[in-house]
């Protein structure tokens, strides 16, 4: 099957060739040969019968990028100046920077900005520590905290390889939130560090965003936290994730005519994101779900890669008792959930579930099985990437639940505000405008992360986490 060309392997190239169309004819096909796409082209100069052209190419995958370069290279009469791999290029010296938010012109803004202005409002917040809320960066500021054991599905890459997808995140926060979004990457695994870590930088944020921590580990590290600290805690992988795949699949089960209740499910992936999905779809009517990880169906009294999180689930999960791997688990089944590896699946393995089935294949960045496979199969595919339609991401969800959780101070985040997130992502895709390839909102659309928020808000005053009634005027940009 041919790979679709992605903006990630987008690189740009300066040629020098001859004029005219035998020779754009050359190049054009030694792109397709090597299986790229041309994005943009334009012409830099033209002198004595020789063109130099800039051209934006895009690739499906880095050896195709290579070979491209390579094919290009090869071509007679053609000089390669340049190559610029756009990706490499946007991360150059990191993706975010601090700002600041006054000016400082003269000692009248140094005096009030720095001493001895600021020491006024330091002893203000000594005496009263909640009007750090209102008069410093805690009001606004979230630490994306990662000790890099579980980044996207790359696995345990440890925490200076994970900072590109925490600055990531920390855009993301900006961009749809509105939110200053802190990178913290932890060199240490020890579970008790991390708590006593995070603990110690509590006093900055007001809100902790737990990312890319492998599970059972995450599972322990956000339980403590979310006890012992004031503020807000919430592991993304975990429900964020839960909530854009449940507010996904209530919207994919009406295209196909099926109610929560009565599908089955099977999740691939009893890590943090699987886990904490499972837990969600149970909490919103689910019956039937069977788990499956690297050694197969999770069972009762299964013995292999155990701990106390799957021996409890094993209680509520697979009630036919099922046995064997991930393609025994899919027959008959209405909704695959990946959140695993890459490239579990193939397309004849999902032939035997029943009609009409969902596919969520969500591992990050390559999914278990890619959309053009999936789809001659499946009435409904999703994944977690940017470049196909359906992006069934927790990018939806962590920036307006946080502008939510923020706004109102709530000092917890509990289940009722993870439905009303789901509720509130399900429904900004109108009915009349579902379609298999439109069962959730674009990232982009402008108003889904400030619907998050205002029902996050909500839920938190109705179930008593809301500290502050006080009316807020959010920086989004979207809202
Ligand atoms: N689209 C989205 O919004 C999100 C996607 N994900 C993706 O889900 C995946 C898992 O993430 P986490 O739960 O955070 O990681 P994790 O490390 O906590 O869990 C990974 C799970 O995958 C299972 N697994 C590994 N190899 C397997 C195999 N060959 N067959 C079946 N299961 C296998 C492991 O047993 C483990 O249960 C990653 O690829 C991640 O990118 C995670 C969060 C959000
Ligand atoms: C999206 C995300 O958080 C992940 O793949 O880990
Ligand atoms: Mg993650």
């Amino acid at each position: 099957m041919t790979k679709k060309p992605s903006p990630s392997y987008s690189f740009r190239i300066s040629l020098e060739m001859p004029e005219g169309t035998a020779s754009l004819s050359r190049l054009m096909a030694a792109l397709g040969k090597a299986g790229s796409e041309i994005w943009e082209m334009k012409v830099i100069s033209q002198d004595e019968g020789r063109i130099t052209r800039e051209i934006l190419i895009q690739a499906p995958d880095s050896d195709t990028e290579r070979k491209t370069i390579d094919g290009v290279k090869n071509l007679e009469g053609f000089r390669l100046l340049e190559v610029i791999d756009c990706t490499f290029h946007l991360h150059r010296g990191g993706k975010i920077e601090l700002a600041n938010k006054i000016p400082l012109q003269n000692r009248q803004d140094l005096a009030m900005a720095y001493t001895p202005g600021v020491a006024r409002i330091c002893l203000v917040i000594k005496e009263d520590i909640d009007r750090a809320l209102d008069l410093t960066i805690k009001k606004n500021a979230v630490a994306i905290v990662t000790d890099g054991t579980a980044v996207l599905g790359l696995g345990d890459i440890g925490p200076t390889a994970a900072l590109p997808v925490m600055e990531g995140k920390a855009m993301l926060f900006k961009s749809f939130g509105g939110i200053d979004a802190f990178p913290i990457c932890l060199n240490t695994k020890d579970p008790e560090e991390i708590i006593s870590a995070v603990k110690w930088l509590a006093p900055v944020f007001g809100g902790i965003n737990l990312e890319d921590i492998s599970a059972p580990r995450c599972f322990e590290i956000e339980q403590r936290l979310k006890k012992e600290l004031d503020i807000p805690v919430f592991h993304d992988d975990q429900h964020g994730t839960a909530v854009v795949i449940l507010a996904a699949l209530i919207n994919a089960l009406k295209l196909v005519n099926k109610h929560l209740e009565e599908i089955s499910v099977v999740v691939c992936g009893l890590g943090a994101a699987g886990m904490a999905s499972i837990s969600l779809l149970f909490a919103a009517g689910v019956r039937r779900i069977i788990g499956c990880d690297r050694n197969g169906i999770l069972y009762r009294g299964r013995q292999e890669d155990m701990n106390p999180f799957k021996a409890a689930l094993a209680l509520k999960t697979n009630p036919e008792g099922r046995k064997g791997g991930l393609y025994n688990a899919l027959q008959g089944a209405d909704v695959f959930i990946g959140l695993s590896k890459p490239a579990l699946l193939q397309g004849k393995d999902i032939a035997g579930m029943a009609r009409d089935p969902i596919v969520f294949a969500m591992a990050n960045p390559i999914p278990e099985i890619m959309p053009e496979e999936a789809q001659p199969y499946a009435a409904v595919v999703a994944t977690g990437r940017s470049d196909y339609a359906n992006q069934v991401n927790n990018v939806l969800c962590f920036p307006g639940l946080f502008r939510g959780v923020l706004d109102c101070h709530a000092r917890d985040i509990n289940e009722a505000m993870l439905l009303a997130a789901v509720h509130a992502i399900a429904s900004s895709v109108k009915a009349g405008e579902l379609k298999r390839d439109q069962i959730i909102p674009s990232i982009f659309d402008a108003t889904v992360h400030s619907r998050v928020a205002a029902a996050v808000r909500e839920a938190a005053h109705n179930s008593g986490v809301a500290r502050s009634r006080k009316a807020y005027v959010s920086p989004m940009k979207s809202g």
